[in-house]
């Protein structure tokens, strides 16, 4: 892939939303929707959201695809159990499908191995986030998920920056200080003019699987409080799920059944077009 594709074949493509320059996509895509997920650390959970939200999305019908924007650590192909590679046409990526359609673009689809460390800096990495939007034959999408990267690093900057993005799910556990991840996504989204979809709070309890209680393993949920003090909604409570870190290990996320998760998709698909 070319590092500098924003400079030239794509320069007629640069346009301004905002105040903040945004790219344009490839003209061969009709994306409806673009939505990224955020957390303020890694391991809450964020790219597992993501790949539910996808993978419920698409069971009712619509066309979806991920961006892996997490560049240095991309687990999204892992959770689907893809290993094939983009094909390269000539006027751009074709990204490769998941059984069930998802369309999927990872620099671990690009990698002659995927335990290989990417040891790139920053400009690097955003070159290769933008490239995965301007280089990308997405085709028609109703919803183009965007895992960003943890924190508020250079990267998920150049996410929220560059791309026409409708919306933005924060990601956070009962172990995060919820309440400070929460402030600086909304400082974050407000500066780039970005709506706030809501709040998922991952790892938010246990059920035993013995008795069928409900656990609150890290005390009561701090989540729902920060949610409704920010103003913003609370998209869902998830709980520790066993078969799910087993399918997501095994490649096998799209097997997953959960009520929550089907809710979670509902509030999204609302919240965005509000
Ligand atoms: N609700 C859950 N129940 C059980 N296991 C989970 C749950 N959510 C995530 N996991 C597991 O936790 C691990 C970390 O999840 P994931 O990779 O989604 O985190 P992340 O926030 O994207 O991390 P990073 O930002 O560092 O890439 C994975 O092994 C995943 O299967």
């Amino acid at each position: 892939m070319n590092q500098n594709t924003e400079n030239n074949n794509h320069e007629g493509h640069r346009v301004n939303a905002g105040g903040i320059g945004r790219l344009a996509p490839n003209e061969l895509n009709r994306i409806k929707n673009v939505i990224a997920v955020m957390s303020g650390k890694g391991g809450v959970g964020k790219s597992t959201v993501t790949g539910l939200l996808a993978v419920s999305l698409q069971r009712e019908g619509h066309k979806v695809g991920i961006l892996d924007a997490d560049i240095t650590g991309p687990s999204i192909p892992r959770i689907f159990g893809i290993k094939k590679r983009p094909e390269d046409m000539g006027f751009g990526l074709i990204p490769p499908e998941t059984s069930s359609g998802i369309r999927i673009m990872s620099l671990n689809l690009l990698l002659n191995n995927e335990d290989e460390p990417v040891i790139w800096r920053g400009p690097l990495i955003a070159g290769a986030i933008r490239q995965f939007w301007t280089d990308v034959v997405w085709g028609d999408l109703d919803y183009l998920l965007v895992d960003l990267p943890p924190g508020t690093s250079d990267a998920p900057l150049t996410v929220l920056q560059s791309l026409p993005l409708n919306g933005l799910i924060i990601v956070s556990s009962p172990q995060d200080l919820v309440v400070m991840v929460v402030n600086k996504a909304i400082k974050m989204a407000e500066m780039m003019n970005i709506p706030i979809l809501g709040l998922v709070e991952n790892y938010a309890y246990m059920i035993c699987p013995k008795c069928g209680e409900k656990i609150d393993v890290f005390g009561e949920s701090r989540g729902k409080k920060a949610a409704e003090d920010a103003n913003i909604p609370y998209l869902a409570s998830l709980p520790i799920d066993h078969k799910l870190s087993e399918l997501c290990d095994k490649g096998e996320i799209e097997k997953y059944q959960s009520d929550n998760v089907k809710d979670m998709a509902s509030w999204v698909k609302i919240n965005v077009h509000m």
